[in-house]
């Protein structure tokens, strides 16, 4: 689905990037783990197609870079993120914003049918925010908000939905929902292959199976979640002792 090789960025002079090598496999759903400024978003970046690596190669979803149209590989990934949600205009309605999700477009302007208006409800339905079809995107809490993006993003019924930090800025129990919903998406028989953007383990439901931990803009480990969120393999990528307990099977962090 998903293959980088030896892939480098640099921006003035800067090398954000450094030789990334990763593989993303059919049926398998990564979170990525980084801090600050490791490269995470220009990881993203790039598997999108919005930029271009100054070195490597790149393949996804059989698009080569170079050699394939962009545009059409945006067509079948879904991306929920903080700048997405910057573009969209606060004015519109909650099921006009999840119904432009068809057509990859900041605003509605093409004909709907009613095949259409029915996919979204289902997805409002299955993110639980069929209530605000009639609401202005403006007035939403950020919880809703992110419940009508990945909605928005299932329209197009994507090969990729990756979800860049999708809990930032959510109440406990909001977040808590949010992660309920992404792992009914993941549950599905048609469910895309998922890529989290995350600060915190915690948010690493079971389903994803697969993690890549980024620092400094390298690859510092990847490979099997369970394998990876331990005290020893943490305390070396944060560079600090940490202690780690499990709990729903989900693996939560403390400095020791
Ligand atoms: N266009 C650019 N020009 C110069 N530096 C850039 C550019 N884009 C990103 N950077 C730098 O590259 C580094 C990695 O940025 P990136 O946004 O990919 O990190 P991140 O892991 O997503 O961070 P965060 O967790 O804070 O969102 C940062 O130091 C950033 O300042």
């Amino acid at each position: 689905m998903i293959t980088l090789e030896n892939v480098s960025v640099y921006r003035n002079k800067k090398q954000i990037l450094k030789d990334v090598n990763w593989q993303v496999k059919n049926g398998e759903h990564w979170s990525i783990l980084g801090l600050n400024g490791s490269g995470k978003t220009t990881l993203l970046n790039i598997v999108n197609g919005y930029i271009f690596p100054t070195k490597g190669d790149v393949e996804v979803l059989d698009h080569v870079f170079g050699k394939s149209y962009i545009p059409k590989l945006r067509e079948e990934i879904g991306l929920v993120s903080s700048s997405l949600q910057k573009q969209l205009r606060g004015f519109d309605s909650v099921l006009s914003i999840v119904l432009s999700g068809k057509f990859g477009s900041i605003g509605l302007y093409e004909e709907v049918e009613k095949k259409d208006v029915e996919l979204a409800r289902h997805y409002m339905e299955l993110l639980n925010c069929s209530h605000l079809e009639d609401e202005q995107f403006e007035y939403l809490s950020q919880g809703e908000r992110q419940r009508v993006l990945i909605s928005r993003a299932l329209m197009a019924n994507p090969k990729i939905l990756i979800l860049d930090e999708p809990c930032n800025g959510l109440d406990l129990i909001s977040r808590e929902e949010l992660l309920h919903f992404i792992g009914k998406i993941a549950e599905r028989e048609d469910a895309p292959t998922l890529i989290l953007v995350t600060h915190y383990t915690e948010e690493i439901l079971p389903c994803f199976n697969h993690t890549l931990l980024i620092k400094e803009g390298q690859v510092f480990a990847k490979g099997l979640s369970q394998e990876l969120l331990t005290e020893s393999t943490l305390s070396e990528f944060y560079g600090r002792p940490i202690s780690v307990h499990e709990e729903q099977n989900r693996v939560w962090l403390a400095l020791k």
